[in-house]
C-alpha cells in the first residue's frame, strides 16, 4: 500500500511542481498568465509592501528551513524518508501558489526599455536564465532534487536512495551555483521594471546570497570537507569572471559519492 502511495505522491507533487515552475516564468515576465508580478488587487503601497514581504519570507523560511539536515533528521521521524523530498516539493508548491495568488502590484515604473530590440534582448536573456535553471537541475540530478527518484525507488521496493553525487562538471565548473545564477538573470532581465518587480528581484537576490553563502555552502562544507573547500577556491560562487586561484586538485567531473 505504501509503495503505491509513494509512487502517486511523488509523481503528483512533481507534476504540480512542473506547472508551478512554468507559472513562475509567466509570473515574473508578466506574459501568458492571468495573475503576475504586476497585476492583482490594487492595494495601498505600505500594505502591498507588507503583504509581499510576508509572502517572500514564507517562501524563504519554508525553503531554507526544510532543506537543513537537522530539520530533515527530525522530519523523517514523522514522514517516511522516501517521501520527505516530495513533501518538501509539496510545501514549496503551496507557498509559491499562495505567493502568485496574493502578490500585490506596485505598478510605478522604474525603467522601461522602449526600443523593440532592447525589449527582445531582455526577454531573451530572461529565457536564457530559466534555461540555465532547468539545465543545471539535470546536472546535479533533476529527479532526485524533486523527490521523484526517492519515491519511485520506494515504490519499486528498492533500498534507501543513495545520495546524489557531488558535481563539478559542465556549468558547475564555471560557477558553484548555476541554478541560482539562472534565477538571478531571469528575475532581473526585464524590459519593464516596476517597483513591485524590483521588490521581488531585490528580496530574492538578498535571500539567494544569504541562503547560498550562510546555509547551503556551510552544509556542503560539513558534508564534503576539503573537497568542497577546494571547489570554493577554484570556482567562483555566482559570477563566472571572478575566478579563484588556478591549479588546485578536484578537477574531475564527478567526485566521490555522498555517504548514504
Ligand atoms: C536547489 S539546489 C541548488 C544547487 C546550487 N546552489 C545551484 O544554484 O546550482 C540545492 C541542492 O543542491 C545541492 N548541491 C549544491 N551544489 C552541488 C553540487 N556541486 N553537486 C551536487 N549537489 C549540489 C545541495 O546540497 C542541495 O541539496
Amino acid at each position: 500500500m505504501f509503495r503505491l502511495f509513494a509512487f502517486l505522491y511523488g509523481t503528483a507533487n512533481y507534476a504540480v511542481f512542473l506547472l508551478v515552475f512554468l507559472y513562475a516564468i509567466g509570473f515574473v515576465s508578466g506574459v501568458g498568465v492571468p495573475k503576475h508580478v504586476d497585476n492583482g488587487v490594487p492595494t495601498a503601497w505600505p500594505m502591498a509592501l507588507a503583504i509581499n514581504l510576508v509572502l517572500l519570507s514564507l517562501f524563504a523560511v519554508q525553503h531554507s528551513g526544510m532543506a537543513r539536515p537537522a530539520f530533515k533528521r527530525w522530519f523523517t521521524r514523522i514522514v517516511p524518508a522516501p517521501i520527505e523530498r516530495s513533501t518538501f516539493v509539496l510545501a514549496a508548491n503551496l507557498v509559491l501558489v499562495l505567493l502568485y495568488w496574493q502578490w500585490r502590484p506596485l505598478p510605478m515604473v522604474v525603467w522601461d526599455a522602449e526600443a523593440e530590440a532592447a525589449r527582445w534582448l531582455l526577454y531573451g536573456l530572461a529565457a536564457l536564465g530559466w534555461l540555465l535553471v532547468l539545465a543545471s537541475t539535470f546536472l546535479i540530478d533533476h529527479f532526485d532534487l524533486f523527490g521523484v527518484r526517492q519515491s519511485w525507488r520506494a515504490a519499486l521496493g528498492r533500498g534507501p536512495t543513495p545520495a546524489a553525487p557531488f558535481v563539478t562538471r559542465a556549468l558547475y565548473r564555471i560557477v558553484r551555483h548555476p541554478i541560482m545564477l539562472g534565477f538571478l538573470i531571469a528575475f532581473w532581465a526585464t524590459p519593464t521594471m516596476t517597483v513591485g518587480h524590483l521588490l521581488f528581484a531585490s528580496v530574492t537576490t538578498g535571500y539567494i546570497l544569504v541562503a547560498v553563502k550562510c546555509l547551503e555552502e556551510r552544509d556542503l562544507v560539513a558534508e564534503f570537507g576539503d573537497t568542497y573547500r577546494d571547489y570554493q577556491r577554484r570556482v567562483p560562487m555566482l559570477l563566472p569572471w571572478r575566478r579563484g586561484p588556478a591549479g588546485s586538485t578536484a578537477d574531475t567531473g564527478r567526485v566521490r559519492a555522498r555517504q548514504v
